[in-house]
């Protein structure tokens, strides 16, 4: 194939020739690599196959084009007549923006046109789209407004093996919208459920009620029954097949191209110095080639990075055009898209991730996986209510997920950081998050959706009694549920349409009435993301002097508010002589001169936005409590009363909810000061168990503004 650079020699009338030839050349190349893909010679069989059967098990390797060609395949054999969509989903956003954006590159059209994406707070679809990549939990949010996805033809469950929290409750519900839509009349009535429900549910909008809104819509008729594909490379294809009745599997054979794995002799004492003297290795001794390492969290890939920048100073000039480039949840989009876009020629790129790179994407260029074999995964403690997160090792399907993101565009390696019989210990798949997480979310949404008896859903995997109870407890002390377990008008109707958890939710709800929502809007955007404050070992004590200057004597939230206040108004004073590029760089000297962590101060600004726009849109009275404190924190207590803990003679502190005994963070600026009676919003468990961001309040408080709990204990 000539190159672009070759073409630009010959003499061309002008610039749009040269450009449209690039086009030509670039949509050439990409028709010879749709061709080549695996999935490719498979298409008349799978349609086939769809056409088939309701409910299909796709199981194919890493790379053989599931996620970007199966949608094409539908779209082109007819499934989306009459305005029907093919609904994609994935477990993670950066994988719906970037396939989509692929997807349309492949088509041909413009994104946000015949192919989009709809993921939190970002859609890029419009009337004509007719391929939607979006993640799980959107696709949950859609079923809120119209219970019938009377809209979609196909919905393919795309990454099932990551068995996240809402691909379990999306697969229990599209059992059920598939049998309502294939048991409708043509005019539209469900047979078995009589007027009211797919789910037992009613729409999450008042008007959009029980009898009125599906039956007016006359696509919902027998001649659209909806089809179902579950998908995944690592699939256990037995348990899915069994939950849906005996669906059939189907198997793509082959891969684009080999990935060699490579394991250590011996385990490793120190996984992050391993992965350091690895990604060396390569750089210095491997074929050109870019580099994505998994790590587990953001404070990690930040620590990695800054380590790689001062070893890179120490090695010979010539050898140190190595680019790094971080991504994570907690990245704005934009710096997350960094890591997609090609580094310069001369640099190789070392992309430091978290498992958000693990499944579905494509990272041009990536040649070598670095795998330490680690996850950050959730972890819940029904018995106390508390949700924690802990590092542990990956499952094979995610090591199997990882090694894929090699080989994608050409032969590929993995080093896994650990040795092979280590390999052989994991576990197949990784336990379903639904078991292990605080299901306060999942089941206030499925009582959004009508679903009245949760310990009685259809779940691929039941979550644990407990679990299902404590949760119930919890929406219900919230204020979420009535006494006869009902979502509550309004109080649990607003917070399922919050797309925060249910604490925060009703943070906001309840800081409209006691003034201080533009505090606690901050407080929750503020909370939303990981450390604000940078503390480097080797200037802990210039760190704390610098942030002293934002510390309330009151406590972390209040201190979290003067920070992102400073922020806005260096801001405001200097926007009207700069444009957006300098302000941003203000912004960051100015973080760097503070300790603060300028992306995370980036990400908080824009949830900020994107809640204040939430909380403007459902009429919540946006007052601000001035300089009387008082009343903001009284709205603490009465939001985070479950999180609220007392002094002991030895100075550690008893969580009143659940008994544990808890440290004061060191990172707190309470933590000299160890006041008699706290609120706090997290707990982390490391030797000790520390709570962390919490402020002073009065014991007292706890009865009068959470008598539903506290009058109950005494
Ligand atoms: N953004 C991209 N740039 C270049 N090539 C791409 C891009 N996206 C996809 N491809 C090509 O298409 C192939 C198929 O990708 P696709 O995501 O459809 O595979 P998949 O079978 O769904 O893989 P996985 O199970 O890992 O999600 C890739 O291996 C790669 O060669």
């Amino acid at each position: 194939m000539p190159s672009v650079a070759r073409r630009s020699h010959q003499p061309t009338a002008n610039g749009n020739d040269k450009s449209s030839n690039a086009n030509r050349n670039r949509r050439q190349n990409i028709a010879q690599q749709k061709k080549s893909l695996p999935i490719a010679s498979v298409e008349k069989r799978l349609i086939e196959e769809v056409r088939k059967n309701d409910i299909l098990i796709i199981v194919g390797e890493t790379g053989s084009g599931k996620t970007t060609q199966i949608p094409q395949f539908l779209f082109d054999a007819g499934f989306c007549r009459e305005g029907k969509v093919v609904g994609i989903t994935q477990p993670r956003r950066v994988a719906a923006v970037t396939v989509a954006k692929r997807v349309a590159d492949e088509c041909g059209v413009d994104l946000g046109q015949k192919v989009g994406y709809s993921v939190r707070f970002d859609d890029s679809t419009s009337n004509s789209t007719r391929i939607k990549y979006m993640t799980d939990g959107l696709l949950l949010r859609e079923a809120l407004l119209d219970p019938y996805l009377s809209k979609y033809s196909v919905i393919i469950v795309d990454e099932a093996h990551e068995r996240t929290v809402h691909t379990d409750v999306l697969m229990g519900l599209l059992k059920n919208v598939q049998l309502a839509r294939s048991n409708s009349t043509s005019d539209g009535r469900h047979l078995n459920n009589g007027d009211k429900n797919v789910n037992g549910f009613m729409s999450l909008d008042k008007d959009n009620g029980q009898n009125g809104n599906f039956l007016k819509k006359d696509h919902r008729d027998k001649s659209s029954p909806l089809k179902l594909i579950i998908m995944s490379a690592s699939l256990d294809a037995r348990t899915f097949s069994e939950y849906f009745g005996g669906a059939k599997a189907v198997h793509i054979q082959g891969r684009q191209f080999p990935v060699d794995i490579f394991y250590t002799r011996h385990a490793e004492t120190d996984y992050l110095d391993a992965a350091l003297i690895t990604i060396f290795q390569v750089h210095l001794g491997e074929a050109p080639g870019d580099i994505l390492v998994f790590l587990t969290g953001q404070e990690e890939i930040e620590a990695v990075e800054r380590l790689i920048n001062e070893r890179l100073t120490k090695i010979p000039e010539g050898s140190r055009k190595l680019l790094v480039v971080p991504i994570f949840a907690a990245l704005p989009s934009e710096q997350q898209m960094r890591a997609f876009a090609p580094a310069p020629s001369e640099f190789r790129k070392v992309i430091l991730a978290t498992n958000i790179a693990e499944t579905s994407v494509t990272i041009p260029g990536i040649k070598y996986v670095i795998d330490p074999g680690l996850v950050k995964a959730r972890s819940y403690d029904p018995g106390k209510g508390m949700e924690s997160l802990i590092v542990v090792p990956t499952s094979k399907s995610q090591a199997l997920q990882r090694s894929g993101r090699a080989g994608r565009e050409g032969p590929g390696k993995c080093f896994r950081l650990y040795p092979e019989n280590e390999f052989e210990k994991l576990e197949d798949s990784t336990m379903p998050e639904i078991k292990r997480c605080n299901l306060s979310n999942v089941i206030l949404q499925l009582k959004a959706l009508g679903v009245d008896d949760i310990l009685g859903f259809d779940f691929i995997e039941k979550p644990s009694r407990a679990a299902i109870i404590k949760s119930l407890e919890q929406l219900f002390l919230l204020g979420a549920l009535t006494d006869d377990c009902q979502l509550s008008d309004p109080v649990g109707r607003q917070m399922a349409r919050l797309p925060l958890d249910p604490v925060y939710s009703k943070a906001l709800i309840l800081a409209s009435q006691f003034n201080c929502l533009e505090e606690m809007l901050i407080t929750v955007a503020m909370l939303s993301v990981e450390s604000i404050f940078y503390t480097p070992r080797d200037k802990y004590e210039e760190a704390r002097t610098a942030t002293k200057c934002f510390g309330s004597p009151e406590g972390d939230h209040i201190t979290l508010i003067n920070v992102y206040r400073a922020a806005n108004d260096l801001l405001e004073k200097r926007t009207m002589e700069m444009n957006k590029m300098k302000s941003e760089k203000v912004l960051r000297k100015w973080c760097k001169e503070n300790f603060i962590n300028s992306r995370s101060l980036r990400h908080a600004r824009d949830i900020h936005r994107q809640i204040k726009g939430h909380a403007e849109q459902m009429g919540l009275s946006l007052a601000s409590c001035g300089d009387d404190m008082l009343q903001f924190r009284r709205c603490l207590v009465a939001s985070f009363f479950l999180n609220a803990a007392v002094k002991q003679p030895d100075g550690t502190y008893r969580a009143l909810a659940s008994g544990q005994v808890v440290q004061i963070h060191p990172s707190s600026v309470l933590f000299r000061k160890k006041p008699e009676c706290i609120i706090f919003n997290e707990l982390i468990q490391t030797n000790n168990k520390y709570v962390r961001n919490l402020t002073r309040v009065d014991y007292l408080w706890l009865t009068e503004l959470a008598p539903q709990f506290y009058a109950m204990q005494n």
